[in-house]
């Protein structure tokens, strides 16, 4: 295990939340103790409506507030979009880059995710590169190839542990209720491990390796306490504070 590596346990609001959801943050807020957070950083990566709200109700507690895409370029004619700058400038702290439900929806490519980790960067946050395969993908064994691809394809040349977090989250564990094995995801945040340390030596063994998809607080520390699982990425669980704090327990 990598046990120098402070995990994080980050949710994704995903499209949910409105101003009344808030409470529910400042719950999730109350809950993260100073002892809790000294083991483990917390994030919530809020929907851009939520940002700056979001971000002053964390004011003063360990919880970070991030976002969940940014658009590559700095600014300019792109209605709708938003620049990592602005998220920034809103109170992210991070960005989530190259989720699975932006790449079918959006048909964003790894080419997409990478300048998307560089306007990141160019912001001055971490962005948070995620990659996971297919059910399809899995039943037909090519899993570590097509996370390996990813890796590749996604993650910028200069990478180091401070300005990447990566996220494996097998497409179908997200919202689904099942999960891979913890055998299964050993292997797979083994693979990645090597491909990382391959590319960037000291920085990829010193990378946070998330894990997401159905994280629950019944599963999460048999998830936690896998080899080069280094934290979370939560969806539907980060919405409900119990659940939340629940999963968090694992590093109580
Ligand atoms: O970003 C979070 C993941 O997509 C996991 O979502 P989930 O916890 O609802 O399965």
């Amino acid at each position: 295990m990598t046990q120098t590596i402070k995990p994080l346990v980050a949710g994704n609001w995903k499209m949910n939340g409105t101003r009344a959801s808030l409470e529910e943050f400042s719950r999730i807020a109350a809950g993260v103790s100073a002892d809790l957070a000294a083991k483990a950083d917390t994030m919530i990566c809020a929907p851009a409506t939520l940002t700056a709200l979001m971000a002053a109700a964390a004011n003063g507690t360990p919880v970070q507030v991030g976002a969940q895409d940014c658009h590559a370029k700095a600014n300019g004619a792109h209605t709708g979009d938003l620049a990592a700058e602005m998220l920034v400038d809103a109170g992210a702290s991070a960005i989530i880059v190259g989720h699975s439900e932006r790449r079918a929806d959006h048909g964003e490519s790894d080419s997409d995710v990478r300048a998307k980790a560089e306007a990141a960067w160019r912001a001055g946050v971490p962005a948070i590169i995620c990659v996971g395969e297919t059910e399809a993908q899995r039943k037909a064994g090519e899993e570590v190839a097509v996370v390996s691809a990813q890796l590749a394809g996604s993650i910028p040349d200069g990478a180091t542990a401070q300005n990447s977090i990566i996220a494996y989250e097998p497409v179908w564990a997200i919202g689904t209720g099942l999960t891979p094995t913890a055998a299964d995801v050993e292997a797979m945040h083994g693979a990645m491990r090597d491909v990382l340390v391959k590319r960037f030596g000291a920085e990829g063994a010193a990378m946070r390796l998330l894990y997401g998809g159905s994280v629950k607080p019944a599963n999460a520390a048999e998830l936690m306490g896998v080899a080069n699982v280094d934290g979370a990425l939560v969806g539907g669980a980060s919405l409900k504070a119990a659940d939340f704090l629940g999963i968090l327990a694992a590093y109580a």
